[in-house]
């Protein structure tokens, strides 16, 4: 309780129900004055009544500060709690003087301070007016603090929605304790980008501030005060926190600085906020704005401003009408690669053409229409490139055709062709080969003309020329017969030769035979007498047709050797044929006659059906049955060959210079240019000058079968000769002349003879060889030929010799046929079938535009 004299210091104050005045006397001290209970300012001792609800209930903390201030002293110890006094110790304690002021006199009037403590009215009147200002102040800091504590509940809502926590909020509103004042009239949106901000989340804060604070800023700026739109540098400092500003500047003027930081850009020029915020989120995180913005593709301005840009209108209907009609009419055509055509224009025959690429006017529609037309064209042409193609022409030998080369040449089945004819009652062969008849028949069936083949150069070839002149024949002896053994292939020539020169060659002459020059010198003992002979030996397949003609023409004798197992085959009949044309004696060496499965009678019969009649049938053909595997009966035929030999006399003129023909050419690395010649009259010897077609030359040295040098060569000798200007043709002539002026002389007469026989005869007779289209080619004639090149490499040891399965002449080419081209290089290559060859070879002529 407090003392009388503390209370008549510190006044009185009534209230209704107790007095609540906790007061220390103690000056200096620390005191407090603590309203704990209901009070009623009324009008109590002549004092103002500072309000007349009965019922307010204030609550104030009063320090000892401001008691100190009014120069009051009082005592912690002394305590009055006045509900229990009497009015008379009130009214005495207001009645009393104050006490003499200790601290702070005025000598020269009343202090107002003092004075007004002094004045109970005055005083009472203060302490309520303090008290009311004090009371604004803690409602106005706790009003703050609410707000404060409810940001707080709000941005941790926020941030934790965000994935980020804000922590040590505490810190940062305590650091903007100060501003609380001033935070009461702004928007709550400011404050909470202020508390983002200051928590290290720009980002967060950032879009905040971007997108809201300008805008509310612009709006009430455009709404409330009429003005134009401010500037984003001004903005921040016309917050609406501008009035308590100025009261509170320190924090609240930093505040708004960094809510507004982000989103600042001095130097950028004023501009819609749309167009700003690319811009900044750019700067700051795109992908937060828009994660998967970098996924997206990049939009060329440029471009994307070519497509935005409006089209200008374009005047008229007119593409409209046209494509419509264009539409029409293609419809009507019935295709779409016949818009770019005319339609009217084509008639319904030739609508098929259109679906072939039309020139010239693929370019100007790209696309699957016209590749896949494009792709269809070309498997057509390819198709057709292999298809056979029907022959308008058909030449036909005496020995007819093959039922499969007739197919071919017609471009039908062999079905088809047996199927006529045995609906004419007609039955071929077991061989299929059809007579020249036969194959006139199917011919006429077919629309297709049919000549009689030449017999030809081949046959031309194969006649033998005349040798002697009428000089020779006063010096005419008796000279060593040239034998050929031909036959179909496997039927036994090179078994054959092999074992006359093993048993014959090799038996007789020590060393046997070193170099194959195509020619094998044999002496064959007759009536006890060794009596010498030569051997050419012939490829027996179909290719080598010329090299049999040329074999045969400068042969003597022909054996023909017919496997007894296999019977009579084409190469047996074009070997047949040759001899007969070249006039050649024929022996027939029925081969393989003790072979399991032979039937020597048959091929006797087939040869009979030929013309051939065996003499122990009564014909004019010897023929005997041999083994060249075994050497059965080869004597025999020896010996018959020589009585054969013997009956045509054959003589020469050794005294004379050589004339003979080239069976052989080649090109030797160390050599040069050779020839294997075959003196058919005269001598030749070493140091002569002879023409061989083109090349000519003096011989320098010469090689006879065996590989040993010679000086000299007579009649009926092979001998081996180097020293020529090149390589010459196998089946050319040669001739020894006086000088190599002369052979030059004769050399290009030769060369230009020949040019012009190949143009005029060859190409001339519809007959296509290598030499006539290089004739006509180098010529500039215009015969058809010069427009197109054939490119053939064909790669070959030796031009024509002995064993010559693996090499022809090139040379031959020149002369040949472009058919018989084909089946050499299938012969050679044995890659594929002979049809296959001369299909796809063909094929590739024909589509050349080579008539075949
Ligand atoms: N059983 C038997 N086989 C033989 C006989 N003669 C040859 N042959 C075999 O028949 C096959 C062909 O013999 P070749 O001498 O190569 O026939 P070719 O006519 O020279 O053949 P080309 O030179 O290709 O034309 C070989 O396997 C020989 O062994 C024979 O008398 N009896």
């Amino acid at each position: 309780m407090a003392s009388p004299a503390s209370l008549a210091t510190l006044g009185s104050v009534r209230t209704n129900s107790s007095t609540v005045f906790e007061v220390s006397p103690s000056p200096g001290a620390v005191r407090r004055i603590r309203i704990i209970s209901r009070i009623s300012f009324r009008s109590v001792g002549g004092v103002q009544r500072r309000s007349r609800s009965p019922g307010r209930v204030c609550r104030c903390l009063v320090t000892t500060d401001l008691i100190e201030e009014k120069g009051i002293p009082f005592s912690s110890e002394s305590t009055y709690r006045g509900s229990s006094g009497s009015r008379e110790d009130d009214a005495d304690l207001v009645l009393k003087p104050p006490p003499k002021p200790v601290s702070k006199a005025q000598p020269n009037g009343p202090d107002p301070v003092n004075s007004a403590l002094w004045s109970p009215d005055k005083v009472v009147h203060d302490k309520m007016l303090e008290t009311g200002q004090e009371d604004r102040d803690k409602m106005i800091e706790s009003l703050g603090e609410v707000l404060e504590k409810a940001e707080k509940l709000e941005t941790a809502k926020r941030v934790k929605l965000d994935g980020k926590e804000i922590r040590g909020n505490g810190k940062s509103s305590g650091s903007s304790r100060p501003s609380r004042p001033v935070n009461t009239s702004p928007t709550r949106k400011s404050k909470m980008s202020k508390s983002i901000w200051r928590k290290g989340n720009p980002v967060a804060n950032v879009q905040k501030v971007v997108k809201e604070i300008p805008r509310i800023e612009r709006e009430k700026g455009q709404e409330q005060k009429g003005r134009s739109p401010v500037t984003e540098a001004n903005k921040p400092e016309a917050l609406p926190l501008a009035p308590l500003q100025n009261q509170m500047p320190s924090p609240s003027q930093v505040i708004p600085k960094l809510q507004v930081k982000p989103s600042v850009a001095p130097s950028a020029p004023p501009a819609p906020p749309v167009a700003k915020k690319p811009a900044n989120l750019k700067d700051r995180k795109p992908v937060l704005i828009d994660r998967f913005a970098s996924k997206k593709p990049v939009v060329d301005p440029i471009a994307a401003e070519a497509l935005l840009v409006p089209t200008k209108p374009v005047k008229g209907p007119a593409p409209s009408k046209a494509k419509e009609e264009r539409r029409k009419k293609s419809s009507a055509a019935g295709g779409v690669r016949r818009r770019l055509v005319d339609d009217a224009d084509i008639p319904d025959e030739d609508a098929s053409e259109l679906d072939a690429p039309i020139p010239g006017v693929t370019g100007a529609r790209k696309g699957r229409k016209w590749s896949k037309a494009s792709r269809k064209a070309a498997r057509l042409e390819a198709a057709k490139a292999a298809a056979p193609v029907k022959v308008e022409i058909l030449e036909v030998g005496e020995e007819g055709m093959f039922t499969g080369d007739l197919a071919y040449k017609l471009a039908v089945s062999e079905a088809d062709i047996l199927g006529y004819l045995y609906s004419k009652g007609i039955k071929p062969d077991t061989v299929h080969t059809l007579d020249k008849d036969m194959v006139r028949m199917i011919c006429k069936e077919y629309d297709v003309e049919v000549l009689e083949k030449d017999p030809i150069r081949v046959e031309e070839m194969a006649k033998k020329k005349e040798l002697l002149d009428e000089e020779d024949l006063d010096m005419l002896e008796d000279r060593h017969p040239v034998i050929t053994i031909m036959g179909h292939v496997d039927h036994g020539k090179t078994t054959l030769l092999d074992y006359i020169r093993k048993s014959k060659v090799v038996a007789t002459e020590a060393g046997g035979i070193t170099q194959g020059i195509g020619a094998y010198k044999v002496l064959i003992p007759v009536d006890g007498k060794a009596q010498a002979c030569v051997f050419l030996d012939t490829p027996g397949h179909e290719a080598f047709g010329a090299m049999r003609a040329r074999g045969a023409r400068v042969t003597d004798i022909t054996i023909i050797v017919v496997a007894a197992d296999d019977g009579v085959r084409p190469q047996t009949n074009e070997a047949i044929a040759h001899a007969k044309a070249a006039g050649v004696p024929i022996i027939i060496a029925i081969n393989k006659a003790y072979k399991e499965g032979a039937n020597p009678e048959r091929v006797m019969q087939e040869l009979s059906s030929i013309g051939l009649m065996p003499e122990v049938w009564g014909g004019d053909i010897p023929m005997v049955q041999i083994s060249a595997l075994k050497g059965n009966n080869v004597d025999e035929l020896l010996e018959t060959v020589m009585l054969v030999a013997e009956l045509q006399e054959l003589k020469a003129n050794p005294h004379r210079n050589a004339k003979g023909t080239v069976i052989e050419a080649g090109l030797d690395k160390s050599k040069g240019p050779t020839a294997t010649l075959i003196v058919q009259n005269g001598t030749l010897k070493r140091g002569d000058v002879v023409v061989c077609g083109e090349a000519f030359g003096k011989v320098r040295a010469m090689f006879d079968d065996r590989g040993g040098r010679v000086d000299q060569a007579g009649p009926s000798m092979a001998v081996q000769v180097i020293g020529l200007s090149s390589v010459p043709i196998a089946g050319d002539e040669f001739e020894v002349v006086d000088s190599l002026d002369v052979a030059r002389e004769r050399a290009d007469a030769c060369a230009e003879s020949l040019r012009v026989a190949r143009i005029s005869a060859k190409a001339g007779e519809g007959k296509v060889t290598l030499s006539s289209i290089a004739s006509a080619v180098s010529a500039g004639r215009q015969s058809g030929l010069d427009k197109h090149q054939l490119n053939i490499i064909l790669k070959v040891d030796v031009q024509v010799g002995a064993g010559l399965e693996c090499g022809i002449g090139v040379s031959d080419f020149n002369d040949w046929e472009v058919g018989d081209i084909i089946k050499a290089f299938n012969a050679v290559t044995k890659r594929r079938t002979l049809e296959e060859a001369s299909a796809s070879v063909t094929a590739a002529l024909v589509g050349a535009g080579v008539e075949l």
